[in-house]
């Protein structure tokens, strides 16, 4: 005989960012909430990327920075040592890996927490291990993805890194080859290049960051070839090889070697067990369709990055709000992804907002676009070493509106603040002219870029 179904409010599955939010939400609300967690509440953001790799990056900055010293103000001597931020990571981030403070402060809220697997059973019901929740009020997907690892010969079985080992690294390799040129690669390659390793990356598409603008990608390459990164893009790998030092083979018969290798070619999610088809989605799919108050089928709600629309911790926050406030039966909100962010925090920065030019012009968008260098801007000439960057913005002509902007920059991402604001509140291109920008910024060079829209 099976187990006796427990009713409850709410069961969440997963507590990523976007679920550990929703589930405190709707207890905070007085529901009776189940939160499901495999791994670590709060998901992969603080524990193995968002958190730990940005506390990474602000160290391989502060080396940047002072190797940029003979060039502005003298002498400096520097020798990286990785302990000062595997300490950090280990201690401040992550506490060891420990969830234990994020476990109570959820279940402060009145939730409990139940450790394992969940999968949907039937319509409003959730297993977990021998224990069947039946959810009155509905059930809460957030089960993040998993690195994704490509069914490359050799791979398999060979102690490659994915972010999940990288973060906990406590010794810097001597040599790292990284597959794939997407925002985790670029991000771990300067990092790892800062503190000493030889790092190339081997990216398939034909450029770094493919998903952004294609002046975003060329100054992060210059960057990179500066600080002596080694990329090789349109590459297909054939096989891998793994003895003492990991050997890539390149159909071109090229062979890369390196001590380590970290494969950070995409997500992968597994729809099939989460048990999505009880309620008639599609478990084959990599994504869970949304309507805009995030629900996914009759009493299902998902959120985050299974939902598709941008792996991001801001997105799954944003999604846990509206869900909740949708369960709660408050929901006004309808998500609107006009003007979604995403910052890459390589050194110079690369920021995003809204659409690229060749999305905006795939959508039948009468688009116009400008671009300023930061070099020429009056900051960025101060700024002089580490002053590489560019902002590009794109107009919707007939609407006379910003749809998209891009900033790759020092402090890009603080930037690309303003116009996002821009993006989202349409502000008219012609009221963003009449501003005054702050004497000498480098968001001042958004100045110039606007008066770029006209040529
Ligand atoms: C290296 C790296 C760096 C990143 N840096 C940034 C950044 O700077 N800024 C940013 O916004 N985003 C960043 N991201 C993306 C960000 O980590 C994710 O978008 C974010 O974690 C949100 O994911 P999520 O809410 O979908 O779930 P996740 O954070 O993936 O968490 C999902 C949770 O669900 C659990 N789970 C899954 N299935 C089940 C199940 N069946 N039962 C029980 N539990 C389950 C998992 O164990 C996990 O804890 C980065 C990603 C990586 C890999
Ligand atoms: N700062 C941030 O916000 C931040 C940082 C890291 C990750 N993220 C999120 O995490 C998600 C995952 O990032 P990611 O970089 O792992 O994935 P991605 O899908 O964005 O990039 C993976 C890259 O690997 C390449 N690739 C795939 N297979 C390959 C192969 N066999 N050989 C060589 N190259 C190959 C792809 O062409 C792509 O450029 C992103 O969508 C992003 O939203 C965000």
């Amino acid at each position: 005989m099976g187990a006796v179904p427990e009713e409850v409010d709410v069961v969440v599955i997963g507590m990523g960012p976007g679920g550990e939010d929703a589930a405190a939400r709707l207890a905070n609300a007085g529901l009776d909430v189940i939160a499901v967690e495999s791994r670590l509440v709060g998901g992969e953001c603080p524990y193995f990327a968002c958190i730990p790799t940005k506390m990474m990056v602000r160290a391989a900055d502060a080396l940047g920075e002072a190797w940029r010293v003979p060039e502005l103000a003298g002498q400096a001597t520097v020798r990286p040592d990785w302990t000062p931020v595997a300490n950090r990571i280990r201690d401040e981030a992550t506490t060891d890996w420990n969830d234990e403070i994020a476990v109570r402060r959820f279940e402060d809220t009145g939730g409990r927490l139940v450790r394992g697997v969940g999968r949907i059973s039937a319509p409003g019901e959730v297993t977990v291990g021998d224990q069947v929740f039946r959810a009155r009020r509905g059930i809460v997907l957030n089960p993040g993805t998993d690195p994704l690892v490509p069914p490359i010969e050799g791979l398999a079985g060979s102690p490659y890194w994915t972010n999940r080992d990288a973060v906990p690294a406590t010794r810097v390799p001597e040599s790292l080859l990284v597959l794939g040129g997407g925002p985790v690669g670029v991000e771990f390659a300067q990092v790892f290049a800062r503190f000493g390793a030889s790092v190339t990356v081997l990216e398939s598409r034909p450029r770094l960051l493919a998903m952004a603008e294609p002046e975003a990608s060329e100054v992060l390459a210059g960057a990179f070839h500066a600080c002596g990164i080694e990329v090789r893009t349109g590459c297909a790998v054939d096989r891998v090889k793994h003895d003492d030092l990991f050997q890539v083979h390149l159909e071109s018969g090229e062979v890369f070697t390196g001590e380590r290798l970290l494969v950070a070619t995409g997500r992968s999610t597994d729809l099939g067990a989460l048990g999505v088809a009880a309620v008639g989605l599609d478990e084959q799919a990599r994504t869970v369709p949304v309507d805009g108050r995030m629900r996914a089928a009759d009493g299902v709600w998902a959120i985050g990055d299974i939902t598709g629309h941008g792996a991001f911790t801001h997105t799954s926050v944003y999604q846990a709000r509206i869900a909740a406030a949708d369960i709660l039966g408050q929901g006004t909100e309808v998500a609107d992804y006009r003007a979604m962010p995403s910052v890459i925090f390589t050194d110079p920065e690369v920021a995003t907002v809204g659409l690229t030019e060749s999305r905006a012009r795939d959508a039948g968008i009468q688009v116009r676009t400008a671009i300023t260098q930061i070099p020429a801007s009056t900051r960025g000439w101060i700024h002089k070493a580490g002053n590489e960057g560019i902002i590009k913005l794109v107009a919707d002509t007939d609407r006379g509106v910003l749809v998209g902007a891009t900033v790759v920059a020092p402090a890009g991402g603080e930037i690309v603040g303003a116009l996002a604001v821009a993006v989202h509140a349409e502000v008219p291109v012609q009221r963003l002219r009449e501003m005054i920008f702050a004497y000498p910024t480098f968001h001042r060079a958004i100045e110039a870029a606007l008066a770029g829209l006209d040529a």
